[in-house]
């Protein structure tokens, strides 16, 4: 597939995202954080690809929200699912559900939301959600104690490219390496043909290097599980209080964690400890074994009479020869244990195995000589000795570690990605948990076998849209097909009626359950909603509304067309003869309509054809308040607020007035 194929990704989106690993199965994935890893493409714009490519692969056209309100709508059902996702990859996913056109794109999103129903919304896996992120890819980590080399330029660009974390040196002959050998602890060879090298120094001919990355720069397996560390705790803690089957072994996963340091270095070996200590310790313990020394020989010397001969005297005084001569003699034995003691010293402190304590012997026992004197050279050799060892060690384990963790690098992915499709589905659960949804039946305009396929036909729909507590909502029945008026009395919900439908209608086309008890809507190719507007419009908005009706009225089949109160628009009587015209043209079209207005009777009226109209419909008044049953009655033009209060009027005073007022209705 060409990505640009994807509606909404032109050739700048499509360059980005070519640099994703696997560019058309990523964005096909829908996985949000995935496509946001391109360059220059936000989580946003991310999800916008992602519905693109469902689009594209239903061939649909996503024309479904067709008005401002109505996108209003969609955002508000969004925020519904939104507000229930821990994380922010789950709130960014689910803005690839949208309203589509497509039986098979419904299919597929009623599926998956069907399955996320079942989801147990747990605090447990809440809290533990609230850790998980998609993975990152941490900086490049340069190491510097090892290189690649190669003879060949093209290899040398390859190599570059594949492992930016080592220099890649040119060599033309096995002297080159030879010298390389001597700036880096360790070299890779890249070509067959060095096989066989013999130059001394850490060198592997490696012509497979670049394709085994764990290998040759575990450093990056070993920083990346570093910098990933918490989320991948996280993403295991929600699958142990999910009891969900983990993509990954997590006590091997915990186990590598646990021997990985923040900064990418191994942790918990005793023998790396033992050796890094003993570098850092190696002055302060000669140091220290010199003066072990030095009290053993002053504590011997105190305790002994020594006898100069006259000429050993006479040349101390005359020549200045030092003292230390006569240690060789007359002290050798003492010499000898002070000695043996800073050497006992020097392994002891820095816990030396014997392969290296016999180096550190050779630090002690040069010429006698008081105070006691170490050995520089000595020092050095142990020194390197050591580190090298150390390195050495550091090394195998990185390897080591990188091996275990190369084996979890693709299934944590999954891990991750698992857990944060898990808040997905368990915000959908939550949703339909706290507005006591119902998976609703969807059905093409070639009709059920029942044959009632056009239109809606909702029963016991509860909006959570509503300004009460969703508790105190009163559920409503409202099934309309064909274009049909909706009267009622003033706060009698007719709006809230409309808001419910649109709300309904736009989470049955996302593939989402429904605030009912059970619900069955058209497959509509376009909602058109328009809110009540404000006030009446000059001629130039007039004009303009108009022609948008006119647009709609010519369009094709299968819409959806709620309009509120378009009455206020213009005066009364205009708008009369105006939503007679509209009605009548949609009813011609087939198309579902339901416009509520406080004209219905003069609409009908001045309509060509049997208007439908619907009622809100007040119980009456009691205490001055309005008793409504809010389900809107089928065939039935309600009376108006005003008409009710004559009539209560005429009850209760009776009189000329009042009853003649109220036959005027
Ligand atoms: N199903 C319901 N359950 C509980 N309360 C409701 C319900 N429907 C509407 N209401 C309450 O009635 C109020 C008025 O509703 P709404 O604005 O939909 O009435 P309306 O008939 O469109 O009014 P108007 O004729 O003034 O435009 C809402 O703000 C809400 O508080």
């Amino acid at each position: 597939m060409e990505l640009e194929a994807i509606p909404g990704v032109g050739a700048k989106t499509a360059a980005a995202l070519r640099e994703l690993d696997d560019p058309v199965a990523t964005v096909e994935s829908g996985d949000v954080a995935a496509i946001a890893r391109a360059p220059g493409v936000n989580e946003a714009r991310a999800a916008r690809i992602a519905r693109g490519a469902i689009r594209r692969r239903h061939g649909d056209d996503g024309r479904v929200l067709a008005t401002d309100r109505a996108r209003e709508v969609y955002r508000e059902a969004i925020d519904l699912l939104r507000e229930r996702t821990v994380t922010d990859y789950a709130a960014k996913r689910l803005e690839t559900f949208y309203p589509s056109g497509s039986a098979s794109r419904i299919e597929e999103a009623q599926s998956f939301a069907a399955a996320a129903t079942e989801q147990e919304p747990d605090p447990a896996v809440r809290e533990a959600l609230a850790g998980v992120e998609p993975l990152t890819d941490p900086p490049t980590v340069r190491v510097r104690d090892r290189c690649l080399a190669t003879a060949d330029a093209e290899t040398l660009a390859r190599a570059e490219s594949a492992v930016p974390e080592l220099s890649v040196e040119t060599v033309e002959e096995a002297r080159d390496v030879s010298e390389l050998a001597r700036s880096y602890a360790t070299v890779i060879v890249l070509d067959e043909a060095f096989a066989g090298l013999d130059v001394e120094g850490d060198v592997h001919v490696r012509p497979d290097a670049l394709e085994t990355p764990a290998e040759t720069v575990p450093e990056r397996l070993l920083a990346f599980f570093a910098a990933n560390r918490e989320r991948l705790e996280a993403a295991a803690a929600v699958h142990e209080a999910a009891d969900l089957s983990p993509a990954a072994d997590l006590d091997r996963l915990r186990d590598a964690l646990a021997r990985l340091d923040d900064d990418g270095t191994v942790v918990g070996d005793a023998e790396l400890d033992r050796l890094t200590a003993a570098v850092d310790d190696l002055d302060a313990a000669v140091s220290t074994a010199e003066s072990v020394a030095d009290d053993r020989l002053r504590e011997a010397i105190r305790e002994r009479d020594v006898t100069i001969e006259g000429t050993d005297f006479l040349s101390l005084v005359e020549q200045g020869a030092r003292v230390d001569s006569l240690l060789d003699r007359e002290l050798a034995d003492e010499y000898d244990e002070a000695i043996e003691r800073a050497r006992e010293h020097l392994a002891d402190a820095l816990r030396l195995e014997p392969g290296e304590a016999e180096l550190a012997d050779r630090v002690f026992g040069g010429d006698p000589s008081f105070p006691v004197e170490h050995e520089e050279s000595a020092v050095s050799r142990l020194r390197t000795e050591l580190s090298a060892a150390r390195d050495r060690r550091a090394a195998r384990l990185k390897s080591e570690l990188a091996s275990d963790l190369g084996d979890l690098r693709e299934p944590v992915e999954t891990l991750v990605r698992d857990a944060l499709e898990l808040d997905v589905e368990l915000a959908i659960a939550r949703f339909a948990r706290d507005f006591d949804c119902v998976m609703p039946e969807v059905v093409g305009p070639e009709g059920t076998a029942a044959g009632d396929a056009k239109g809606f036909r909702i029963e016991g729909g509860r909006s959570p849209l509503l300004d009460v507590d969703f508790a105190d909502v009163e559920p409503i029945d409202y099934a309309v097909s064909g274009a049909t008026l909706l009267s009622g009395v003033n706060s009698g919900g007719k709006t809230s009626t409309l808001d419910l439908v649109a709300l309904v209608v736009v989470l049955a086309q996302m593939g989402m359950p429904v605030p009912a008890e059970s619900a069955t809507v058209e497959r509509f190719e376009e909602v058109h909603y328009y809110a009540k507007s404000q006030g009446t419009l000059d001629a130039g908005a007039f004009e303009a509304t108009l022609r948008d009706f006119g647009d709609l009225v010519e369009g094709a089949d299968g819409r959806l067309v709620l309009v509120d109160e378009l009455e206020s628009i213009t005066e009364p009587g205009a708008s009369a003869k105006i939503i007679a015209g509209i009605l009548e043209a949609l009813d011609e079209q087939d198309a579902t309509a339901v416009f509520v207005s406080h004209l219905a009777r003069e609409i009908r009226d001045a309509a060509d054809f049997e208007v439908a109209v619907d009622g809100i419909e007040a119980a009456g008044l009691v205490d001055g308040e309005l008793r409504v049953n809010r389900s809107p009655k089928k065939g039935h033009l309600a009376r108006s607020t005003p008409e009710l209060i004559v009539e209560k009027l005429a009850d209760d005073r009776g009189g000329d007035f009042y009853g003649d007022l109220l036959e005027k209705f």
